[in-house]
């Protein structure tokens, strides 16, 4: 991974999760995040909570990515087809399954759509929006609604220091305002396909409440 944030590159590894049957490769989908994740380290300690647990989820994946059963892992489709035909999901509470391929990438899949919801609110931003109230209302509308008091508390912490807008624009390294916006204006639609290819496909198996 390059040193510096790039929107680009984030745009770039969720186009190549794309497949031309519109399935979602798991190693892209995964990379995307890892972008992100460096991005979130470089803005302080106080996100760190934060960070690790989805380090930590990327890792689970990584896993079943690198492990004897790789070939089950290629795709999102392929991991939840294997996965549920070989009773490898703890479906209503967790046992023997607490760390399955489907309930880790359902986390992530629901921080998607706090990410889209943000990238909106940050594209269609004036200059005086504040981060993290564009923040807040993104994840009040998303994440929140998976989370415990104390997380969200904690979240909300972590929200009041964000850095503002303008140092937002500066680390997506996509050049001026302008060119950012319209990046985001190309990488949204991106984002939103994946999430909802995902959800879709969680919906047909019922696995949207997975423990
Ligand atoms: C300029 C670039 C655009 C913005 C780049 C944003 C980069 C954001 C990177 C990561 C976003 C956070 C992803 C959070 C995943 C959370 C998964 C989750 O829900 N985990 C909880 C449930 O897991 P289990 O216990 O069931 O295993 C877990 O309890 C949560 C723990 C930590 C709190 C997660 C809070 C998420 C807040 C999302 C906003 C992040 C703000 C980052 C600011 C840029």
């Amino acid at each position: 991974m390059a040193d510096t944030f790039s929107l680009q590159r984030v745009l770039e590894t969720f186009r190549s999760s794309l497949s031309e049957e519109k399935e979602v490769y798991i190693k892209y989908y995964i990379a995307g995040w890892q972008e992100l994740v460096a991005f979130m380290n470089s803005l302080g300690s106080v996100f760190s909570f934060i960070s690790k647990d989805v380090v930590s989820k990327i890792q689970i994946l990584e896993n079943f990515l690198s492990g004897e059963n790789r070939s089950h892992y290629v795709t999102i489709q392929s991991m939840v087809r294997y996965e549920l035909e070989n009773d490898l999901v703890d479906l209503t509470k967790r046992g023997s399954h607490p760390e399955s391929g489907c309930r880790t990438l359902l986390r992530l899949h629901r921080a998607l759509r706090w990410l889209e919801l943000f990238l909106e609110r940050l594209r269609t931003s004036s200059e005086d929006s504040k981060t993290s109230v564009m923040c807040s209302d993104a994840y009040n509308e998303s994440l929140a609604q998976h989370h415990p008091w104390l997380i969200r508390k904690a979240v909300g912490v972590a929200f009041c220091a964000l850095p503002g807008r303008d140092t937002f624009f500066d680390v997506m390294n996509a050049g001026d305002q302008t060119q950012v916006v319209a990046l985001l204006g190309e990488s949204l639609p991106l984002i939103a396909e994946v999430y909802q290819i995902t959800e879709d496909l969680y919906v047909k198996n019922n696995l949207l409440e997975l423990p």
